[in-house]
């Protein structure tokens, strides 16, 4: 599987914000949203482009623009905190919904809602989700777009926590990673160490 870590001082500044535990909900919004503008920098970098002839003041040139905008599809709740800055930077993107929560005892995932187009058949898509830590609401969430035909997914995470990569890596499923931090394990509660807390709760309060 294909991981790409995003490694720059600034996305490094908005992760030490997020990870903070002082860092107040509005603040650890808006440090997702800058972070995130960093990871859809990184994840479109070799996106196929067409060209296309325009005219600027002075000349006529050639530019491009993206070949097949990727499908957005953030994981409620957290990757909501990531839908809006990501669709700003590739404003003629769709979007789809996973809802998807971990029970609080087993860890398991909890799909709840699913707003999807009903083919996905040679689409890219950008699944949204901060926090990868068992890997089960990804694998989840990945296997919804490949049963509609998906086989270009690229998931975009702020954390990751090995064990979570591993379970991506082993689920055979297409996908690569990029992400910011490659964290040091998950914890008895499986929130990943260091991590960041509650990646929603931290965005929208306690649920
Ligand atoms: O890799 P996993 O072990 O499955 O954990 C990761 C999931 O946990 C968080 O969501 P959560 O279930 O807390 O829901 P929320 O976004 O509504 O807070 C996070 O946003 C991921 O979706
Ligand atoms: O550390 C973790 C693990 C799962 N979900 C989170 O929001 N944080
Ligand atoms: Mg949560």
């Amino acid at each position: 599987m294909d991981v790409h870590l995003v490694d720059h001082p600034l996305a490094a500044s908005r992760l030490t914000t997020m990870r903070d535990a002082r860092t107040g909900n509005a603040a650890f919004r808006a440090a997702l949203r800058e972070l995130t503008l960093m990871l859809i920098y990184e994840a479109t970098r070799d996106a196929p482009v067409v060209q296309e002839k325009i005219q600027t003041p002075v000349a006529t040139t050639v530019g491009v623009r993206l070949a097949n905008p990727p499908l957005l599809v953030p994981v409620l709740r957290a990757g909501l905190g990531m839908a809006d800055q990501a669709h700003t930077f590739i404003p003629e993107a769709q979007m789809g919904f996973v809802g998807m929560a971990r029970d609080e005892h087993t860890h398991e995932p909890v799909p709840y809602m699913e707003s999807l187009p009903e083919d996905l058949t040679g689409r890219p898509v950008f699944v949204l989700d901060p926090m990868l830590a068992t890997g089960g609401s990804m694998v989840n969430t990945v296997e919804l777009l490949t049963q509609r035909g998906a086989t270009d997914v690229t998931c975009i995470c702020v954390l990751a926590a090995p064990e979570g990569i591993a379970a991506l890596e082993a689920s055979g499923l297409p996908v690569r990673l990029v992400l910011a931090s490659i964290d040091e394990r998950l914890n008895d509660s499986a929130f990943i160490v260091p991590g960041l807390g509650d990646a929603g709760d931290r965005q929208f309060g306690p649920r």
